[in-house]
């Protein structure tokens, strides 16, 4: 046993991955965990230690990302068979809307970071939320800076206003012992993210659960022969078990690179609004809308719904330009096919 060697349970193989493999499989191939994707190759780790792999046939790096998990072949390096992935979180490729851009894979909590501070944003953790919900992944509120506030409680109300049913933290990051109250969805085989505006404490959480100093990115471990080799850069081991992923690509996700996972994060208005009288009700004005109603009842808050229609708007929006471009890809290869059967002789 190296240092690096886990066991795959550790690394957060569980039955849903095990379930997609066929006999075959099981006796020749080796799962691994994707710790890092390089343009032609992927850094992984494998029940025996890391490894480096060609990528599988008929994928590029775009179509893996880190946590995701792969079949290797241990005599050629390579991975055969990317396997389907439990959670994910992806964002609007940029120039294209209709395509996903994957950013991260088999997460098990996101840690959806704010501070007690001007930071703290509805608007914005709706977004977050709608992210992690469009990815299957369970969020959890960390809301740091706890210190800069005299009523920090006033921020898991506003919490509570907008996911009332979602756990919600409150520490202050620099204080010793602070992470430990997020040990809670860490462990062995669990797999971890943060995700929060710059500046809210992500690094310092980050660094304290793992030990590790990633504002450096520095990852150093010993192998066997007493040679440093710089692994799993963006996912970290947590000590006690568990794993943190911090990207590149987490980081510089933005808020408009969300979609879906809207109606779940507003789901007190989705719920109400399908018994508006008209279908296709916009809850403004007309007679019979049930959400209006809420409103005036006290049971919903109307900057929720305000924020709800922005966010409906900008994917209704981005949906829009996304079929326009299909419809152009579709009348511009008509119009090539047509002139290449006019170039054809005969
Ligand atoms: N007082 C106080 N300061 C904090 C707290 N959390 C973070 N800070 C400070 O806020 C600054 C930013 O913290 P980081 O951990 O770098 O924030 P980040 O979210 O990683 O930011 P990026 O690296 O830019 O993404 C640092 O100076 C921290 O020491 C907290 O709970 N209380
Ligand atoms: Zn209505």
């Amino acid at each position: 046993m190296t240092p690096n060697s886990h066991a795959l349970a550790d690394l957060g193989w569980s039955a849903d991955f095990l379930r997609q493999l066929d006999t075959d499989e099981l006796d020749s191939l080796k799962p691994a965990r994707v710790t890092g994707v390089h343009r032609d190759r992927l850094s992984a780790l494998s029940e025996s230690g890391p490894l480096l792999l060609t990528l599988p046939p008929g994928l590029s790096a775009g179509d893996v990302a880190v946590g995701d998990w792969v079949l290797a072949d241990p005599s050629t390096d390579r991975a055969e068979r990317l396997l389907g992935r439990k959670t994910r979180i992806f964002r609007r490729a940029t120039g294209d809307a209709s395509r996903e851009q994957l950013i991260v894979a088999n997460v098990d909590t996101v840690f959806l970071t704010t501070s007690c501070t001007e930071e703290f944003n509805e608007a914005r953790l709706e977004r977050y939320l709608a992210l992690a919900h469009a990815g299957g992944i369970p969020p959890v509120f960390v809301v740091t800076k706890a210190d800069k506030t005299d009523d920090p409680d006033a921020y898991l109300d506003r919490l509570r206003a907008i996911a009332p049913s979602v756990p919600a933290i409150l520490l202050n990051a620099k204080s010793p012992g602070a992470v430990d109250t997020l040990r809670d969805w860490c462990g062995p085989g669990k797999t971890v993210a943060f995700l929060g505006m710059s500046g809210v404490g992500k690094s310092t959480l980050a660094s304290a659960l793992t030990g590790i100093d990633l504002e450096t990115g520095e990852v150093r471990e010993d192998d066997m022969k007493g040679r440093h080799t710089t692994t799993a850069r963006e996912m970290h081991a947590i000590p006690g078990g568990g794993w943190l992923i911090d990207t590149p690509g987490m980081r510089e996700l933005r808020l408009t690179d969300m979609a879906e996972g809207i109606d779940e994060t507003f789901g007190e208005i989705t719920e109400i609004a399908s018994e508006c009288r008209f279908r296709d009700c916009t809850h403004g004005p007309e007679p019979g809308c049930a959400v209006q109603a809420a409103i005036a009842a006290g049971r919903v808050d109307a900057g929720r719904l305000e924020r709800w229609k922005k966010l409906k708007a900008e994917d209704a929006a981005h949906a829009a330009s996304a079929a326009e471009k299909r419809r152009r890809g579709k009348a511009f290869s008509k119009v090539v096919k047509q002139a290449m059967k006019a170039k054809r002789p005969g």
